[in-house]
């Protein structure tokens, strides 16, 4: 079972950014260009259901991605879990597999781990309201086998995203030491108001544990409106050393009924690809896109990035 050897030391990602020249660029939604190729996410397993019905779809976004000029692409796990599987009939070993499949389909990419918000299906990734009687073993318990088989999988990296809450960035940072995991990770919060995570817990707070914990590689916000990730920045960098990972929405609303992104008939977020060089000046070494943003979106951004210099992406 102890097959990968990569060292989850803080100085991984800091050697691998070294590497690309300062800056990674990360792929862009991939739920999001899986409904753009026909794909119906009307399910509670959301984009995991490829897993089940197109997993060639899945594969070709990725490539569209790579292609784009990402570094690193992000597997369709965000909303694969065991009991989501399960949920549908599929045994314990079976739901295992699909997991597994997720990372063997983009091999040598970065798994999502979505929170227990995505698992409920419900959007409460965007409110983080999980009930007052949850608590941090019970998301430990209903994320740790979960997390064991994606690291067996032998990803380069776990990407644990849209978390919601204080007490699940806590669940995540424990889950990875008691569990002796070795696959580096990087956690990433989301905000809806440029200050406090969505449910209101103090992104400080947050991004604090995230910084405490020795596996954890990058620390960032994904899933956000684009206007609030400058304060953010700023933010995350009073209490981190590590790398900050920064990958935006298109800043439109999820209807979480109708599963469903819709526009915003308030403030509109321009392209933000304008300015990903200032959020790479001001603390961001990995910038991407989350959802509605397109393999479009990564062009952009590449060809944002390799107008900078000396620190150009890739250096492809
Ligand atoms: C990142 S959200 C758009 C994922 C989908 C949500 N958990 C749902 O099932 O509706
Ligand atoms: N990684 C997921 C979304 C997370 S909010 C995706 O791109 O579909
Ligand atoms: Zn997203």
């Amino acid at each position: 079972m102890e097959t990968f050897n990569i060292p989850a030391t803080p100085s991984l990602m800091k050697e691998f950014l070294r590497q690309m020249g300062g800056t990674a660029v990360i792929d862009g939604g991939l739920a999001t260009v899986l409904e753009l190729h026909g794909a119906d996410l009307n399910d509670p397993l959301w984009s995991a259901k490829c897993l089940l019905t197109s997993p060639h779809l899945i594969r070709s976004v990725h490539l569209d991605y790579l292609e784009a000029g990402a570094d690193i692409i992000i597997t369709a796990s965000y909303q694969a879990t065991i009991q989501g599987f399960e949920a549908k009939g599929f045994s314990r070993e079976q739901s295992e597999n699909l997991l597994k499949k997720s990372v063997d389909i983009a091999l040598e990419a970065r798994p999502s781990v979505g929170s227990y918000g995505a698992y409920l299906a419900d959007g409460s990734e965007y409110s983080g309201c999980y009930g007052e009687a949850m608590t941090v073993n019970a998301l430990k318990e209903f994320h740790r086998r979960r997390v064991q088989v994606l690291a067996e999988a032998g990803p380069d990296i776990i990407a644990f995203e849209t978390v919601p809450n204080k007490i699940e960035a806590q669940a995540f940072a424990e889950l990875l030491e008691e569990e002796h995991i070795k696959i580096p990770a990087w956690l990433t919060f989301n905000s809806k108001d440029g200050v406090n995570v969505v449910s209101g817990d103090s992104l400080l707070q947050c991004a604090s544990i995230a910084e405490s914990c020795k596996q954890v590689v990058a620390v960032g916000i994904n899933c956000t409106p684009p206007r609030f990730i400058h304060d953010l920045i700023l933010a995350i960098k009073k209490v981190t050393t590590k790398p900050i990972v920064i990958y935006p929405n298109s800043g439109e609303r999820y209807d979480a009924d109708r599963k469903e992104w819709v526009e915003n008939t308030g403030v509109s977020d321009e392209d933000f690809v304008s300015y990903v060089n200032k959020w790479c000046e001001i603390g961001a070494s990995l910038v991407g896109g989350c959802c509605r943003t397109t393999p479009n979106t990564i062009k952009a951004i590449y060809r944002a990035l390799s107008d900078r210099s000396p620190a150009a992406p890739g250096q492809k």
